[in-house]
């Protein structure tokens, strides 16, 4: 459904009387099957949304090629845009006008007829679960169902691709899983999913696969599974006041369980163990011996941002 191939776009910036370039994105390579919701993770400024606004025809890339749908991205931009839908990160409802005016509207732009525009509009607020304040002005309705506006918007001309940045960023839980309940009826209906996240529950639970992406690189890509197996074993994490981390580290490296150790963000040290159960009592006890006191200890799976702290060496969160 997409393939990328080198795919770069830099910005010039002013600061003052200097101008720099900031590399948003540095040669992606990216393929995206039929019928799947793939994710894009990662930390504030990663490049995430110049990806999906180059794939969306938004912007031109500065080199490197891609195909949508089909579609050349460079050849083809008006074909591409028939073929996918596009939900930027502050949707695309106004407030003095209600949801089905501007499903109504929106299908109108893409050339559909009144009445077929008015039968569509019908039956998107009925799937997205709308239809009992349909006529009510937009700036009336929560976050979570302005946002289900929103993604019916991003449908209405039935494309075979939908871009979500960020769809459930600043919703609470119970919208945000309203919002992708819809997404996974889309993906059920047949449609390929691309969304941006930085939240990694989102990812984890919603997305067949992930790319996690950082400095405007794909960092590593694979099903939520395959990443976390990738880093296999458990995790122990240990709290620790802050003058006695680094003798802690000291202690603890000689573990001969240990397969690797980071300090993470705050105050947590992280140690990849096979088994977490049988380390836990050992990492206590030379603690002990050196006089050490941890705040708190845990013992957990590893999860996405585990995976993007072992590639990266920073945390997600
Ligand atoms: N129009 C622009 N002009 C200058 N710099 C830009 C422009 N758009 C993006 N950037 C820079 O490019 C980099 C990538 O930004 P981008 O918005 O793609 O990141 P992101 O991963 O989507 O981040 P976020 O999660 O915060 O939305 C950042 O350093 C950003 O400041």
């Amino acid at each position: 459904m997409i393939v990328t191939k080198g795919l770069r776009k830099s910005f010039q910036s002013r600061q003052g009387r200097r101008t720099t370039t900031v590399e948003a994105v540095r040669g992606l390579d990216l393929t995206v099957d039929q019928g799947e919701i793939y994710g894009l993770l990662g930390p504030n400024g990663a490049g995430k949304t110049t990806t999906m606004r180059m794939l969306a025809t938004l912007i031109r890339p500065d080199d490197g090629e891609a195909t949508l749908a089909g579609a050349d991205l460079r050849g083809e931009p008006a074909e591409v845009r028939r073929r996918i839908g596009y939900v930027s990160q502050g949707g695309g409802t106004t407030d003095h006008a209600s949801a089905r005016e501007e499903l109504v509207l929106q299908a109108r732009m893409y050339g559909i007829t009144k009445a077929e525009a008015a039968r569509r509009a019908e039956r998107l607020l009925a799937a997205f679960e709308l239809t009992e304040f349909a006529d009510r002005h937009c700036r009336t309705y929560s976050g979570g169902q302005r946002r289900r506006v929103d993604l019916a918007l991003g449908i209405v001309h039935r494309p075979d691709l939908l871009f979500l940045d960020e769809p459930t960023v600043g919703l609470d839980p119970q919208s945000r899983a309203g919002v992708w309940a819809e997404v996974r009826r889309l993906r059920a209906e047949g449609m390929t999913v691309v969304l941006t996240t930085h939240y990694l529950d989102e990812a984890d639970a919603l997305c067949d696969r992930i790319g996690i992406v950082d400095h405007g690189r794909l960092v590593t890509e694979g099903t939520p599974e395959q990443l976390k197996r990738e880093i296999s074993g458990d995790v122990v994490g240990i709290d620790l006041p802050e003058d006695e981390r680094e003798p802690a580290v000291g202690v603890l490296a000689g573990l001969s369980c240990l397969r690797r150790m980071e300090a993470g963000e705050q105050e947590e040290l992280r140690l990849y163990v096979d088994d977490g159960g049988a380390a836990v009592p050992l990492v206590l006890r030379e603690l002990a011996e050196a006089g050490l006191t941890p705040k708190q200890i845990r013992l957990h799976r590893p999860s996405l941002d585990d995976v993007f702290l072992a590639r990266t060496g920073r945390s997600l969160t």
